[in-house]
């Protein structure tokens, strides 16, 4: 038997990132706890994540700012850091409803920094994004570029990374490791987890296999006049297994050296909407249908990350093919339509 290497706090350890993070540590020889309140993620996978491993994952039902349980937690287990996942993230909701975007990703975060403080739980990874960067930021984007969230979705985020570089400038007790993703995207190999929006998906990787899989008729591509290679916007997809290897990456780091770090988890490199259709079609052997339509309000034309510090740092970079994206996309969608229609039957 191996001794573990810690344990691992997740927040919101069962949604999309926390849930393929939590593989990658446990493979990778530590512990995990997670608390998740399940608003936006199913208890299924948890039976999912137990699958995989083979192991059992011990797991709290709760809100993050639930004092009774988070006290039972830091009273009974030893925590040897935390990676806060939880938080809403859709920019659409976000503008509906700014409020109940600061109460759980601003005010409940609060919360739950104050009952760690009190624990003594001061090393902290948080999950940050690449809204956060200004709309004029050019790309390749370094973390010393101008912020500028343009929705209250990424003022939140922006929020909570200033509370954490406060905390760490005013009381030398903490530890922060800040990620900005970039756009996230693709499965777990075993297509047992993968990202599940609920209604209609916002983002374009979810969207595709939606259309792939017969969902939905067609995608509707925001724009085609955009300064780029085909004219469709360029983002920066990272597969969420890279994306969990560089939490590894990052809580290691801290773990062995006493530094904070604000880093862009992305792979360096662009694509259009079209060269992500075209990929999806190959991976899949389906057509994609689109309609070309108007540019989507607050989109830019190229958004991709400049990787090197997460490279010189920690020794990550991101390794997985936007094929391998695609293909573990594809996977997912359909052995999850598959598993609802015997269900349904
Ligand atoms: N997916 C992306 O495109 C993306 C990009 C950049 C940053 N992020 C950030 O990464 C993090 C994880 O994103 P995700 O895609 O896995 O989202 P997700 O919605 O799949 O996972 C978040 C999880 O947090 C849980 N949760 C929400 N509020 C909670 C609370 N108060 N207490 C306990 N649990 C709570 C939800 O039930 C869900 O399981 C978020 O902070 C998000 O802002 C995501
Ligand atoms: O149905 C769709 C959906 C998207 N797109 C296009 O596809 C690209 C990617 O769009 P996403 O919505 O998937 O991703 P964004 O980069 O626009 O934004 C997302 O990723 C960001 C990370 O950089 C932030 O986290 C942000 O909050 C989140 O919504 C954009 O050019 C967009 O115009 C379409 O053409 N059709």
């Amino acid at each position: 038997m191996t001794t573990s290497k810690g344990t691992i706090l997740l927040t919101g350890g069962l949604g999309y990132i926390g849930s393929h993070t939590a593989i990658t540590l446990i493979e990778n020889g530590y512990e995990v706890v997670i608390v998740d309140n399940l608003s936006n993620s199913s208890l299924s996978t948890l039976g999912r994540i137990e699958k995989i491993l083979s192991k059992k994952i011990t797991f709290f039902k709760s809100s993050i700012d639930d004092k009774k349980t988070l006290d039972n937690i830091f009273t009974n287990i030893e925590i040897d850091a935390v990676i806060h996942f939880s938080a809403f993230k859709s920019v659409t909701e976000s503008v509906q409803n700014p409020l109940e975007y600061y109460k759980n990703n601003v005010s409940n975060f609060i919360d739950f920094l104050k009952i760690c403080d009190e624990h003594g739980m001061n090393r902290i990874i948080y999950s940050s994004s690449a809204t956060v960067y200004s709309p004029n930021a050019s790309s390749p984007i370094t973390e010393d570029a101008a912020t500028g969230p343009v929705n209250p979705y990424g003022n939140t985020k922006l929020c909570g990374e200033m509370i954490l570089r406060d905390l760490c400038s005013e009381q030398s007790n903490w530890q922060v490791g800040i990620l900005r993703y970039f756009n996230p995207a693709g499965a777990h190999e075993s297509a047992l987890i993968g990202e599940s929006p609920r209604g209609t998906p916002n983002n374009l990787m979810p969207y595709i296999a939606d259309v792939a899989i017969g969902k939905r008729n067609h995608l509707n591509i925001y724009g085609d006049d955009y300064p780029t290679v085909d004219g469709t916007g360029v983002r920066d997809y990272i597969h969420v297994m890279d994306l969990a290897e560089g939490h590894l990456a990052t809580l290691e780091y801290l773990l062995h050296t006493k530094e904070s770090v604000t880093l862009n988890l992305g792979t360096g490199t662009g694509t259009s909407v079209l060269q992500l259709v075209k990929t999806y079609e190959n991976a899949s052997g389906y057509k994609i249908p689109y309609h070309m339509t108007d540019r989507r309000p607050g989109d830019i034309a190229a958004c991709y990350a400049d990787p090197e510090r997460a490279k010189r740092l920690l020794g990550w970079k991101a390794k997985r093919s936007i094929h391998d994206m695609c293909l573990s996309s594809w996977k997912w969608i359909s052995q999850k339509t598959e598993y609802q229609r015997s269900e349904s039957e």
